[in-house]
């Protein structure tokens, strides 16, 4: 089987690919960004696609949560992996100034605080991924560059760790969905089973979004998140992410949601994996 991840190797996506796939049959396909790994699952060129969606500390992957909902068709999550989230600075050497910092914005935006205090003056840039920062430092070993990444890509990349987990808090987990056809074997932990739903609520109905929580009340379904995204079409129109406890057969809830006028795309009902 081929696994499309967000590469390089050693970036958190690379982790969560290991873990669920473990066997050395099992093809690992690097793609640059988050939108090609969805793509080419898309176009049949691989058979899982494994990608980022919310961070505890950072929130939503908006780059995953956005094309899945206003993209893609009919893909759906068949598996969610929770990876607990260490992020690490690291260099080509321990002493050198550090002019500029590359990381994912997701890494950035969780070492927000320690960057602030310890390198108040250093360029900060964005990269597609975590891995890619580490491998790019490595490349261009005469700057006085440094990147956020896992403790893996220093293995990777030949780097050293300059200031182990700058996350702002210890506890940091980020989400991860297996994109596929059909549900996969996982040899992880299960730790519940989830839904997520994107809703788009009719025009001109009042408390519309009330309406639509109480059918999840009245039918007894326990939500674990709701999150409104821009629908990218005029200023105030939205969609919204809900995600719930799988409780079998949920047909009847879609068809009460349509019966308000309500739109349901179905983003996936899933095992929910801890790394
Ligand atoms: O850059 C990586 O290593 C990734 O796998 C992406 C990603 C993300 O998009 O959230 C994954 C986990 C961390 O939260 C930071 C970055």
């Amino acid at each position: 089987m081929k696994i499309g991840f967000l590469g390089p190797k050693a970036s958190f996506t690379y982790a969560v690919a290991q873990a669920a796939f473990p066997n050395v049959s099992d093809e690992l396909v690097a793609f640059d960004t988050i939108t090609e790994v969805i793509r080419n699952y898309e176009q049949g060129l691989v058979d899982f696609a494994i990608v980022p969606v919310e961070n505890s500390i950072e929130g939503s992957v908006h780059q995953t949560v956005d094309y899945l909902f206003l993209q893609a068709e009919n893909i759906c999550a068949q598996a969610e992996i929770v990876q607990p989230i260490k992020q690490q600075l690291m260099a080509t050497s321990a002493d050198k100034p550090i002019d500029k910092i590359f990381s994912h914005p997701q890494a950035i935006a969780q070492s927000l605080k320690y960057l602030q205090q310890h390198f108040p003056n250093a360029t900060i840039e964005s990269t597609d991924s975590t891995a890619y920062a580490a491998q790019f430092i490595a490349q261009n070993s005469a700057q006085n560059f440094a990147a956020i990444a896992p403790s893996a890509s220093a293995t990777e990349y030949g780097l050293t760790i300059i200031a182990r987990d700058i996350q702002e808090i210890d506890e940091n987990f980020t989400r991860f969905w297996l994109l596929g056809d059909v549900k996969p074997q996982i040899p992880l932990p299960i730790e519940t089973e989830k839904m997520t739903l994107a809703l788009t609520l009719p025009d001109n109905l009042p408390g519309a979004l009330y309406k639509a929580l109480k059918i999840f009340a009245d039918f007894g379904v326990d939500l674990t998140k709701i999150e409104s995204r821009p629908l990218k079409t005029f200023l105030g129109e939205y969609f919204f992410l809900i995600d719930a406890k799988y409780s079998g057969d949920y047909q009847y809830l879609v068809n009460a949601l349509e019966r308000l006028g309500v739109t349901v795309k179905n983003l996936g009902q899933y095992r929910v994996y801890k790394m």
